[in-house]
C-alpha cells in the first residue's frame, strides 16, 4: 500500500527525481529490470557518470513505473529467503555488499524506504533495484556485480553530464583560487576571520577540515570530499555582506542545495568512532571539534532537513549528540531528526542562555563538554512529570514569538490574527466555487515556502504543471509569457526552494495520500502538506455512505496526521452549501460538529456581500485555537502576477467577536497605527 507514494515522490519536482548519492562521479543507470523485459527505470547508480540533470522545461512530469512499498519486515524475510546474512542496525539494515569483491564491507538498506547504498562503490538504488541485483548475481553465477558485469546496464544521460561538467569547472575554479587561512597576510586572516565572528577558530582547524578563504568575495570555502577517494564532490560558499549596519550572510553550494549532501567533517572523522556530535552549520562544527576533539559533523542544508540517504554514514554511531542551534526551530528539527536517527542511541541539547549555538558558547568561554555531557535523552516515557516538562514550558514562554510560527512575509494581517504558521496544526479553507482558493493558497504556501518551510503539495483538481506555473508566477511577481527570457532564471531560484508535489490527479484513496505524507516527511522532512482538495477523496471512501460523515473521516484522518508528524496540513473543502446572499461560515463546511473541533484554524475566502469592487476578495478567520484572534481582512487581486500580496502597506483587519461567525457593524475595528487618524 505504500507503493504508491514511490511513484507518486519520485515523479515530482526536481528534489524528487531519483536522489543523488552523497558522492559525485557516479551514474544513473537504467535498471537492471531491463532484462526480463521489464521496462527500464533509472535508479542505480554506478560509476564514470556525471550528475543527471534534473528538470528544466519537463517540471513535473510524471515517470513511468510502479514501485511497490516494502516494509521492514518484508525485507528481512527477502533477505533470509536468500540467505543473506545482515545485521539490524539504526535506521538500516547492514548487508554484504554484492558490488564488491571484500565480504565484509556493508551495503546499507534503509528499514523505512528500502533504498539501499553501497558505501564501497557509492552506488545507491531503490529496494526494487537492489532485489534484481541479486538476481542477476545469480544469473550470471558470479560471486560480486563488477562493474564489467553492471557496465551492460547502464544508461547515458548526456544532459547530466552537461550540468556535471559545469559544476566541477566551477568547484575546480573556486578551489584552486581559494587559499589556507595561514596563507593569508595576518591581519586580512583576522579581518576575515572576524567577518564570521571565528576569530577563536584556530588556523590548523581550519586546515583539518580543508577549509579556504576565497579573496576575491572575502567567502569561506567549505569542501566537499568524496568519502571514498578524498577527491572534491562540490563545495559551499560562505560569505557574508554588511547591510543597515548588519552583517547577512549567504551560501551558495556546488552543485545546488537539492543536490548538495554533504556532511561536513565526515573526511575528518575516523570510521571507529562511536560518537558524534551533529551541527547545524559547518562553523560550529569547527567550534565542537576544536574545543573537545569529539568527532562532528554539519548537515548540508542545517536544521532544515536530513535527507535519508545521509542515514547510512551514521549508522556506525552508538551515541548522537544533535545541537542544531539556539532557536525553537533547531530545536524542533532536533527532536524530529532524533526520531528518524532512532531516539534510543540520541541526545539533545536544548537551546537556552548557557546553551547557545556552539560556535556562540566557543565565543562566550562556556564549556562545551560541560554542556554535550548535559544533552537529554531524546526518548521518553510516556508518562512524564511536571518536573521534566518544566525547561520545554520555560523555553515555549521565553521564546513566545518564535512559538508563534513562522510568519508571513506577504500577508501580514495573517500574522495579526494567526501570529503564524505552526507545525502540528489542521488549517481548513473554503470559499465559494471559483473564487480563488486554489490562487490564494498556493501563495500562502508559496510565502512560508520562501521562508525554508519544507512544504509538500497535494493538488488533485489542477495538474501539478499548472499549479506550478501558478506558483511561479507568483514567486516572480511577473508574467513570465512575455519575458521567457527571464524563464531560466527564475525557474533556477524556483527550483532551490523545498518544495515537493504528489503526482496524485483526480479521485484518490485517502489511505495513498497519506502513505504519501508519511514518506515526504522521512525523506524531505516536510512541515507544510497542502490538500486541494477533499473532495478528490470523497469518491474513494465506500466505508461512508454519507458524504458528510466521510468528509468528518477524512478530516479526522489528516487531524491524527499532523498531530502524530508535528507536520501542518492545509485542507481545502468546497462548502457544502452556497447561498448567493449569505456568506460562508464555519458550519457551511462541515457535516458534524465534531469535524470542526478538528480543525485549529478555519480560513473563508468570502466574496460576497463584503465584495467592494470586481476581483475583491476578504480573508476570513473564522476559527484560530491559537489564541482565539478572529477575524476578516480584504484582499486585492493583482492579476498579471496572481498575487493577493498586499502593495498598499497594512490593510484594515477587522477582529471579530470570537461567537459571531460572520463580521458585524458591532465588531471591534483594529487600524494598524499606520493609518490610525
Ligand atoms: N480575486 C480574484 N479576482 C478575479 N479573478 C480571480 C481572483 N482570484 C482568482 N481569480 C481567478 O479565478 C480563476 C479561478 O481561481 P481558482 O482556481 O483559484 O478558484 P477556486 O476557488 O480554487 O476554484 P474551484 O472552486 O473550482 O476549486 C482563476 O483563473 C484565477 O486566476
Amino acid at each position: 500500500m505504500q507503493r504508491l507514494w514511490v511513484r507518486c515522490i519520485r515523479c515530482v519536482v526536481p528534489h524528487l527525481s531519483p536522489q543523488r548519492l552523497p558522492a559525485r562521479g557516479y551514474r544513473l543507470a537504467s535498471c537492471l529490470r531491463k532484462q526480463d523485459g521489464r521496462s527500464p527505470r533509472k535508479a542505480i547508480q554506478v560509476p564514470g557518470e556525471p550528475i543527471r540533470r534534473h528538470f528544466k522545461k519537463g517540471l513535473l512530469t510524471v515517470l513511468d513505473g510502479s514501485l511497490q512499498p516494502v516494509t521492514v519486515t518484508e525485507i528481512r524475510q527477502y533477505l533470509r529467503s536468500k540467505n543473506v546474512s545482515f545485521r539490524d542496525g539504526y535506521s538500516c539494515l547492514h548487508v554484504p555488499s554484492p558490488f564488491t569483491p571484500e565480504r565484509d564491507t556493508c551495503l546499507f538498506i534503509d528499514k523505512t524506504t528500502g533504498r539501499f547504498l553501497c558505501k564501497a562503490t557509492l552506488l545507491e538504488g531503490s529496494w526494487e533495484d537492489f532485489q534484481d541485483s541479486m538476481e542477476l548475481l545469480h544469473k550470471e553465477g558470479c560471486s560480486y556485480l563488477s562493474p564489467d558485469i553492471l557496465a551492460g546496464y547502464l544508461a547515458e544521460s548526456d544532459s547530466d553530464s552537461a550540468e556535471a561538467q559545469l559544476n566541477d569547472s566551477e568547484v575546480r575554479r573556486i578551489w584552486d583560487k581559494a587559499v589556507w587561512f595561514s596563507d593569508l597576510g595576518e591581519e586580512e586572516a583576522e579581518l576575515i576571520k572576524a567577518m564570521y565572528n571565528i576569530t577563536k577558530i584556530a588556523n590548523s582547524t581550519l586546515k583539518k577540515f580543508g577549509v579556504k578563504c576565497f579573496q576575491p568575495t572575502k567567502s569561506l570555502v567549505f569542501p566537499w570530499y568524496n568519502p571514498r577517494d578524498f577527491s572534491l564532490n562540490g563545495l559551499k560558499l560562505l560569505s557574508a555582506e554588511s547591510h543597515k549596519q548588519k552583517i547577512h550572510y549567504t551560501e551558495t553550494t556546488f552543485p545546488r542545495p537539492a543536490r548538495y549532501y554533504n556532511l561536513f567533517g565526515l573526511c575528518v572523522s575516523g570510521k571507529k568512532e562511536t560518537e558524534v556530535v551533529i551541527t547545524n552549520g559547518e562553523v560550529d562544527c569547527l567550534a565542537i571539534h576544536q574545543s573537545t576533539g569529539v568527532t562532528t559533523l554539519a548537515l548540508p542544508r542545517g536544521a532544515s532537513c536530513l535527507p535519508p540517504v545521509l542515514l547510512p554514514y551514521l549508522e556506525q554511531f552508538k551515541r548522537i549528540i544533535l545541537w542544531l542551534g539556539d532557536d525553537l526551530r533547531s530545536w524542533e528539527a532536533s527532536k524530529l531528526f532524533a526520531r528518524k536517527l532512532n531516539m534510543k542511541r540520541c541526545s539533545l541539547i536544548r537551546p537556552g542562555d548557557k546553551q547557545p549555538s556552539p560556535l556562540q558558547a566557543l565565543n562566550d568561554g562556556l564549556n562545551i563538554t560541560k554542556i554535550l555531557k548535559a544533552s537529554l535523552p531524546a526518548s521518553h516515557k510516556s508518562i512524564i512529570s511536571f518536573r521534566q516538562l518544566r525547561e520545554e514550558v520555560f523555553g515555549q514562554l521565553e521564546n513566545a514569538d518564535q512559538v508563534a510560527g513562522v510568519k508571513w512575509a506577504r500577508f501580514p494581517e495573517l500574522n495579526k490574527l494567526l501570529k503564524g504558521h505552526r507545525k502540528g496544526e489542521l488549517t481548513v479553507f473554503t470559499g465559494p466555487t471559483g473564487s480563488g482558493k486554489t490562487t490564494f493558497i498556493s501563495e500562502y504556501a508559496l510565502d512560508l515556502c520562501i521562508q525554508g518551510v519544507n512544504t509538500l503539495w497535494g493538488s488533485f483538481e489542477i495538474n501539478n504543471v499548472r499549479l506550478a506555473k501558478i506558483m511561479l508566477t507568483q514567486f516572480a511577481l511577473q508574467r513570465l509569457e512575455e519575458q521567457l527570457d527571464k524563464y531560466d532564471e527564475w525557474a533556477d531560484r524556483f527550483e532551490d526552494l523545498p518544495l515537493y508535489f504528489m503526482t496524485f490527479h483526480g479521485q484518490q484513496n485517502i489511505k495513498s495520500v497519506i502513505d504519501t505524507m508519511q514518506h515526504a516527511v522521512y525523506m524531505y522532512d516536510i512541515t507544510h502538506v497542502i490538500i486541494d482538495n477533499l473532495q478528490f477523496m470523497m469518491g474513494q471512501e465506500n466505508l461512508y455512505t454519507d458524504r458528510f460523515a466521510a468528509q468528518d473521516y477524512m478530516v479526522g484522518a489528516f487531524r491524527k496526521f499532523a498531530t502524530d508528524n508535528n507536520c501542518h496540513v492545509t485542507v481545502v473543502i468546497h462548502p457544502r452549501k452556497e447561498d448567493d446572499d449569505k456568506e460562508l461560515q464555519t458550519s457551511s463546511i462541515f457535516g458534524s460538529a465534531k469535524a470542526s473541533q478538528e480543525a485549529d484554524n478555519v480560513l473563508i475566502l468570502q466574496d460576497r456581500k463584503l465584495v467592494t469592487g470586481p476581483g475583491k476578495r476578504h480573508l476570513q478567520v473564522a476559527k484560530n485555537r491559537f489564541d482565539g484572534d478572529v477575524g476578516v481582512f480584504s484582499l486585492e487581486f493583482n492579476k498579471p502576477c496572481l498575487s493577493f500580496a498586499s502593495t498598499k502597506g497594512k490593510q484594515k483587519v477587522k477582529k471579530l467577536n470570537k461567537d459571531a461567525e460572520t463580521p458585524s457593524s458591532k465588531a471591534s475595528e483594529e487600524t494598524p497605527a499606520k493609518n490610525k487618524k
